[in-house]
């Protein structure tokens, strides 16, 4: 039986790349299912498309805005993050670069959180075990 995945990429917006302090999250507006879950900007890999490009495309879409891209957070098993049972997400850091973060669509509110703040929503399950490893990345910055 062929494997079922469905890949999925995302930024983690900071502050800044070399000493990040914040990080933009944002509230799912749909599906119902994960309406007023918070996760990363970014959305599903189109057939054919390189991930970076769907990642700029993701977050032009979403937030109107265009970033410079950092390091990728290197996932658990170099795959992705198993967000969920077909879902492999890859995340990059980010910064701005033009645009004022807007929820276009998909999201209702966008938020910066600091360090100390970052378990202050309600993330999608999925997305937990990430900004816990980005909570580790800003304490080391
Ligand atoms: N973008 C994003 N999706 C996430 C995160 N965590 C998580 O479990 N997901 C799930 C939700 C969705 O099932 C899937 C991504 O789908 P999406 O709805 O964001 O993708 P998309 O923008 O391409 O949506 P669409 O065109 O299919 O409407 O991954 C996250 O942090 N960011």
């Amino acid at each position: 039986m062929q494997e079922t995945r469905i890949d999925v990429v995302a930024a983690a917006i900071v502050d800044d790349l070399d000493h990040p302090t914040r990080l933009l999250a944002a509230r799912r507006s749909a599906p119902p299912a994960l309406a007023g879950r918070w996760e990363l900007p970014g959305g599903k890999v189109e057939p054919g498309e390189d991930r970076l490009a769907a990642l700029h495309r993701e977050l032009a879409e979403e937030l109107g805005v265009t970033v410079t891209l950092g390091a990728e957070l290197p996932a658990s098993d170099g795959e992705g993050w198993p967000i969920t049972p077909v879902h492999r997400m890859r995340v990059w850091f980010a910064t701005l670069r033009e645009g004022d973060p807007t929820p276009l669509e998909d999201h209702d509110e966008l938020r910066w959180l600091g360090a100390g703040e970052l378990d202050d929503v309600p993330w999608l399950d999925g997305d937990v075990e990430i900004v816990a490893a980005l909570s580790r990345s800003f304490q080391r910055s």
